[in-house]
């Protein structure tokens, strides 16, 4: 039977006056991949913040796998990464240099041999040698998606990995996270706002708006439900509701 993963009770966070996360709850069971969707200012990255113990919630609580992400955020970190289309890496390292940094804060065991497999696995070794600093954008995200996998995480924060990828590339991404979560059981927590890849990757979408979750389910259920013909469509049709 699988277990919780995650588990978030009537969480709230204040930025001053503004509401970022307004009272939800969810939870989100052992290997499922979770996409959160939501407009500009919905809230997502906040609540990933809050999922990794980066930003202190103004109320209610978050279970990690049973712990709390401030008080047991190093247990937390042990298990899980976070990889995001956004990240900025030492830019003067070079790709490898970079990746052996990281193996070495994540205590990863033949960190060579580890770092050769996953350049591999994401088509980047013709990268290793170069600075990230001079990385395009497609390129500086499958090295953070590398990172994100040095410490065989069991949980796995995406925030917009398929950013900046072109289609060719991300349909890759997709798949190998697909095949990720086959082998290992990771469990996912992604968000995106490429309706393509979150329909191929998520069995479930959490569809935020102004902080607040407005309707979740799976992709085709919902779609359905809502009369529309895609998620595109109806990711439209909720934002602009
Ligand atoms: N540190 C902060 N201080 C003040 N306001 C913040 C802070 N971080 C986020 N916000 C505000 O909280 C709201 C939610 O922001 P958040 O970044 O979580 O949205 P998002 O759903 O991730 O958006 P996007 O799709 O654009 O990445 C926004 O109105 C944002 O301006």
């Amino acid at each position: 039977m699988s277990k919780i993963a995650i588990e978030v009770k009537n969480l709230r966070k204040d930025f001053g006056k503004l509401v970022a996360i307004d009272q939800i709850s969810f939870s989100i069971m052992e290997s499922e991949i979770v996409g959160f969707l939501g407009a500009n200012g919905a809230g997502k990255t906040t609540l990933i913040y809050l999922l990794l113990g980066l930003l202190t919630p103004t109320s209610g609580t978050i279970r990690i796998f049973g712990f709390c992400p401030l008080s047991a955020r190093n247990e937390i970190l042990s298990f899980s990464n976070f990889a995001s289309g956004y990240i900025s890496l030492p830019s003067n390292l070079t790709v490898r240099e970079n990746l052996l940094v990281f193996a070495r804060l994540y205590r990863v065991k033949q960190p060579e041999l580890k770092i050769d497999f996953l350049l591999d696995l994401l088509e980047i070794t013709h990268l290793q040698h170069k600075v990230t600093g001079f990385l395009s954008a497609g390129e500086l995200t499958r090295v953070c998606l590398c990172k994100a996998l040095l410490n065989d995480p069991k949980l796995l924060f995406l925030d917009e990995p398929t950013a900046g990828l072109d289609p060719s590339i991300a349909d890759k991404v997709c798949e190998l996270l697909l095949e990720l979560r086959k082998k290992s059981g990771v469990t996912i927590i992604y968000t995106s706002h490429n309706m393509r890849d979150v329909e191929r990757l998520c069995d479930r979408i959490i569809f935020m708006k102004s902080g607040k979750i407005v309707t979740q389910g799976i992709p085709l259920e919902i779609v359905q439900e809502f009369k529309q013909r895609n998620l595109e469509e109806l990711f439209i049709e909720l934002a602009r509701k």
